[in-house]
């Protein structure tokens, strides 16, 4: 059931402690938030566990595996394979369209998209609800890109889904819609883990950590 595990894991940067973790332990198969103000220490867990960041101290292992081992380009290579990311402001190239959008990750890593490839990308527009894929990015609206986003986060079924406050720039409908998504990932026995202040997302969590100066303050279960 536990999916992320940090033991006893710090992050210094600039002689400065950023982040001190005793003991996390997340599991997969629900919507897990990470919360807490600004200047917390949320991005920096992100970058870290995600091994765009090496911990001072201490591993980051998902289930049995650590990447403690792995020289960056072997870490950018598993972040690739592994997992999905969602950011507030979307990420995505203007000047492309939403189909090229999704595809781009997989046009940097195979000489060749395969049919495969491109039949799922059409099919996660749909199901999202994206309207002319072939139109630039620029013309769709902010709730429209993020579905776009979505859909190129799961492209290549990652393990692990990792959200940096992606209803923050949306109204309540979009936010919902992305929120069901993500728990509708979750539910097929994902990692996802939300970095977030909205409410909104809080309310539908399974499982909130709250960070203060890079420390966990406290953890909350939830029904919902
Ligand atoms: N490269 C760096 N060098 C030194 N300090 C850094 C660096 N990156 C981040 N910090 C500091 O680490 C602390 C945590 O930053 P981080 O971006 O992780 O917080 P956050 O919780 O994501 O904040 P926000 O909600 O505002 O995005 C901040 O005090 C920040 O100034």
């Amino acid at each position: 059931m536990i999916m992320l595990q940090l033991k006893n894991a710090s992050v210094t940067l600039d002689k400065q402690l950023i982040l001190s973790l005793d003991n996390v332990a997340l599991p997969y198969g629900q919507l897990n938030v990470l919360a807490g103000p600004s200047g917390a220490g949320k991005s920096t867990f992100l970058h870290t566990i995600s091994g765009q960041l090496k911990p001072t101290q201490g591993e980051v292992y998902w289930k049995d595996f650590s990447l403690e081992g792995l020289n960056e380009s072997a870490r950018s290579r598993w972040r690739s394979q592994n997992i999905g990311f969602i950011f507030q402001d979307f990420n995505l190239i203007p000047s492309l369209s939403a189909l090229d959008n999704v595809l781009l990750q997989h046009s940097f890593s195979h000489w060749r998209i395969s049919d495969d490839v491109r039949q799922l990308a059409l099919a996660l527009l749909e199901q999202f609800g994206v309207p002319n894929v072939h139109k630039n990015i620029s013309q769709f609206s902010r709730g429209e890109k993020q579905r776009i986003a979505l859909a190129r986060a799961l492209v290549g079924h990652p393990e692990i889904i990792l959200a940096d406050e992606p209803t923050a720039s949306l109204d309540q409908e979009n936010a919902d819609f992305v929120i069901q998504q993500l728990k509708a990932q979750a539910a097929l026995g994902k990692f996802v883990l939300v970095v977030s202040h909205d409410p909104l997302v809080i309310n539908q969590a399974a499982y909130t950590v709250y960070l203060e100066r890079g420390v966990i303050q406290h953890e909350s279960m939830d029904a919902a």
